[in-house]
């Protein structure tokens, strides 16, 4: 990183404020906070008391364990969505390594996980990535719900959440040796509505600014990453930029991440509310099919367009 990077830090922002329930001063002060983050940045850092000590150290060690599988069995994490399963043993990003679980804010979106890892599934495993899982969504709800309100359009919130499922994707990242390319993870933008990630005590997320600077994000163990996804920016009528991010890995140690992505259902379309659109703010996306666009992504083509979404569905 060069001299200049340290100009941006990504807003922090506090959600374990007592009572922070819509309608109270501290929901107000919270909810600006964060759309003005998300305006600025497309993402924040967000302290939450929903991802308790227990909870962070249960995951990474639930992490630990299901990396250290046999390769044979990891690639096993198949789905019939793009970008929902194994991937790992590319020769670009040698240190990366990642597995798809759908529907993981539910149990039975766990278990059909575990039962492929292991034969007679993993009870604690399950356990420890669920209740990440939940407190993670319920946390992006949380931020969606203020981002609805206070763009006035919260009579859409209850049919959105809804519609929603979870991606979690666990990632591991070796650490880089000596003379090793630090490259943890490409620059991209993510292809969700809205995306949480969480860490190990490694960093190595770096945001890209409005300005082109490229800067690091540093976690504690009660923080989660809170980034909007193409599918907000497309719904925002651009408001809200899906920010580009990569992983470095500059540091000591191997990295665990886990970055939680929602995704509208296939039977509803990712659309801009009609109160986003005037003459002043003319519409920039069609309407569009979250699954379809995936698909779209995944074709070897189109992923390194410098906005998949702008060439898939802008107006
Ligand atoms: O590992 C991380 O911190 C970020 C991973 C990421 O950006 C992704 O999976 O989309
Ligand atoms: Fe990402």
């Amino acid at each position: 990183m060069d001299s200049l990077t340290v100009s941006h830090k990504l807003p922090i922002i506090d959600f374990t404020k007592e009572n922070l329930e819509p309608g109270t001063n501290s929901w107000s002060k919270v909810c600006k906070e964060a759309v003005c983050a998300l305006e600025e940045y497309g993402c924040f850092v967000a302290l939450s008391d929903k991802i308790s000590l227990k909870i962070h150290n249960e995951v990474f060690g639930a992490l630990e364990k299901v990396f250290d599988l046999p390769i044979q069995t990891k690639i096993q994490n198949k789905s019939t969505k793009p970008l929902y399963g194994y991937v790992g043993q590319i020769p670009f990003i040698p240190l990366y390594e990642s597995m798809g679980i759908d529907n993981a804010n539910t149990l039975e979106g766990i278990q059909n996980f575990t039962n492929f890892m292991w034969s007679s599934g993993n009870n604690a495993f399950s356990q420890a990535l669920l209740a990440y899982s939940k407190a993670a969504a319920e946390l992006e709800e949380m931020v969606v719900r203020m981002v609805f309100e206070s763009y006035g359009v919260e009579k859409n919130y209850e049919s959105h959440i809804k519609s929603v499922n979870y991606l979690a994707r666990v990632m591991k990242y070796k650490e880089a040796q000596l003379e090793e390319p630090k490259l943890g993870f490409v620059a991209h933008t993510d292809k969700s509505f809205m995306s949480t990630i969480h860490q190990n005590q490694v960093n190595g997320l770096e945001i890209k600014g409005k300005d082109g600077q490229w800067f690091g994000v540093e976690l504690s163990p009660s923080s989660i990453v809170v980034m909007a996804g193409d599918a907000i920016m497309a719904w925002s009528n651009n408001r809200i930029k899906s920010p580009h991010h990569r992983v470095m890995m500059e540091g000591k140690g191997e990295r665990y991440s886990i970055a939680q992505f929602s995704f509208m259902e296939d039977t509803v379309m990712v659309e801009t509310p009609k109160e986003f659109v005037d003459e002043e703010h003319p519409l920039k996306f069609k309407p569009f099919n979250h699954l379809d666009y995936l698909h779209f992504f995944s074709k070897e083509e189109n992923r390194r367009l410098e906005c998949a979404l702008k060439t898939y569905c802008g107006v």
